[in-house]
């Protein structure tokens, strides 16, 4: 057997306005709602021969509460791994109120369909203060969860996410000890993390090195940040960077640039969706390889035979500095109609060998290195060389999220030298309208990202994103904010503390 069938649903949630849920009955009325969307899909799934299905991290209801709502939409969900086997839809009678409703659908969905089913919800664990020394003063742990259900009903995996994002972080609690969590199917082993978790090395790069996953699967809710952190660029790196496949549906409501999921190999993307313009999910569904085993390639590529510019290129390259996402990397433009060019941050070095498909077409297009800790909306070490094009003719604007792209390059070659081999491979292309990963235009060979026929559309960013883990824990003030003065630091750590008190 070579393959498998997987789909994933990206959703476009329905919600109600916070104070109206004001009870558990509400909170399962919206839940409802959206399993019955959820019941559809499956369905549809199943009818295009897929195995397994993904939904969205919040899916079932949303982002917008308060820990105290939040307690509405959770379950007591237990452990497969102490109480294996349990099957809420075949163990549960539909109307006993120590239930775990919304448990009960998910597993007679996966039951009467026959699928793997992943969804994220919420589990609840009662503490006691008094004993617990880190139980919550509210008396109870509160997770942002995935589980899966197999074909049979039973639940086979549960997984706390680690890493919480912002706002997250009033409503979810972070569980003690970071989970690894992996099922195995008849066409292969798998792990499962959840959105902002793909930033991190624990679990996903665990999961791979050590746990033999080779399929991930992966709830989100992600919002778009041009250039380096869209939805499905970022996905298809991982898959790309890491060897393995990677199953990711995104929450949708494209109004908060949430949207964008995909299927995705180490190839790329067998199938995605980035849908910009309407409120409206969707299902895909696609063959996926059974892959083999193999070690993941080292991306790590020593210092060697960098050239220098030449003398055209030193006489109209320009170079400069620009934020990209609050990261201030050294940029130099690229002079038209070729050249070879590179750039240098700390130990990161960036060379790139191209040719522009029309030197008259505009836009103005930079090559970028950053070699730094990065502290904006979570803190994170980042080693990048990128490639993309600029918002507008000033070098100012290089880096700012853009959707505009005005050049194709008739072959390019984007290599670099980082201290770290989790490198993941970025490309996107625009004609303006949506993003478009270009797939059998490029290729990611020996660390190198390489376009040897001119792409169809113009090229937005290419990219090798660089993670060193063993620096995330860096001083702080390391990062962007060691260019703000002490007075605005001190300023934004009482405004962030007396905002969090008041929310809390
Ligand atoms: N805004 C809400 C909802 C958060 C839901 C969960 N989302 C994540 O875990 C975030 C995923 C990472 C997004 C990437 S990483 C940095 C960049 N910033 C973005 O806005 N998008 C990208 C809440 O905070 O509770």
């Amino acid at each position: 057997r070579k393959s498998y069938t997987a789909a994933v649903y990206e959703h476009a949630v329905f919600t109600l306005p916070l104070a109206e849920i004001e009870n558990k009955t509400v909170a399962l009325s919206v839940m409802k709602q959206n399993l019955q969307v959820y019941e559809t899909a499956t369905a549809e799934a199943k009818k295009k021969g897929a195995e397994i299905i993904v939904f969205p991290e919040d899916g079932l209801y949303g982002f917008e509460f308060t820990r105290e709502v939040f307690h509405y939409f959770t379950e007591d969900i237990p452990n497969p791994e102490t109480q294996p086997g349990w099957n809420p839809c075949k163990d549960q009678h539909p109307g006993d109120p120590t239930n775990t409703p919304v448990q009960y659908w998910l597993s007679c969905m996966a039951l009467n369909n026959s699928i793997y089913l992943v969804a994220n919800v919420g589990d609840v664990k009662y503490c006691n203060v008094k004993s617990d020394k880190l139980c919550p003063a509210d008396g109870r742990y509160q997770y942002n969860t995935n589980v899966v259900y197999d074909p049979e009903g039973r639940l086979v995996a549960r997984y706390h996410k680690q890493n919480l994002f912002m706002g997250e972080k009033l409503k979810y609690n972070q569980p003690h000890q970071c989970e690894y969590t992996t099922f195995t199917t008849p066409f292969g082993k798998f792990g499962t993390f959840t959105c902002f978790d793909v930033l991190f090395r624990e679990p996903p790069i665990s999961l791979v090195e050590n746990y033999g996953v080779d399929n991930v699967v992966f709830p989100t809710a992600w919002m778009d940040v041009l250039p380096l952190f869209a939805s499905v660029e970022f996905h298809q790196a991982w898959a790309m960077g890491m060897g393995v496949n990677f199953l990711s549906a995104n929450t949708h409501r494209a109004s908060l640039r949430m949207h964008g999921s995909g299927i995705f190999t180490p190839q790329g993307a067998v199938v995605y969706t980035h849908d910009t313009t309407t409120e409206q999910g969707r299902l895909l569904v696609a063959k996926v390889p059974i892959l083999k085993r193999t070690p993941i390639k080292s991306t790590y590529r020593p210092y060697k035979n960098m050239p220098l510019p030449t003398d055209h290129e030193a006489q109209t390259a320009i170079k400069f500095q620009a934020e990209v996402f609050s990261d201030l990397f050294d940029f130099v433009t690229l002079p038209k109609p070729s050249g070879s060019l590179t750039i240098c941050q700390k130990a990161v070095c960036c060379q790139l060998n191209y040719t522009f498909e029309d030197s008259h077409s505009g836009g103005l297009y930079a090559l970028g290195a950053f070699d730094g800790l990065h502290t904006r909306e979570g803190q994170y070490y980042l080693q990048i060389c990128t490639l993309l094009s600029c918002a507008n003719s000033s070098t100012d604007s290089c880096g700012q999220p853009t959707n505009i792209a005005k050049s194709r390059f008739k072959n390019l070659s984007l290599s670099g030298i980082f201290n770290t081999k989790y490198i993941f491979p970025e490309f996107l292309t625009t004609d303006g309208t949506g993003h478009d990963l270009a797939n059998g235009q490029w290729l990611y060979d020996d660390g190198m990202i390489k376009v040897n026929n001119t792409t169809v559309k113009p090229l937005l960013s290419a990219t090798l994103f660089g993670r060193w883990y063993q620096r995330d824990n860096d001083f702080y003030l390391t990062g962007a904010s060691a260019r703000k003065s002490p007075m605005v630091l001190a300023l934004n750590l009482v405004l962030y503390n007396v905002l969090f008190n008041l929310l809390y």
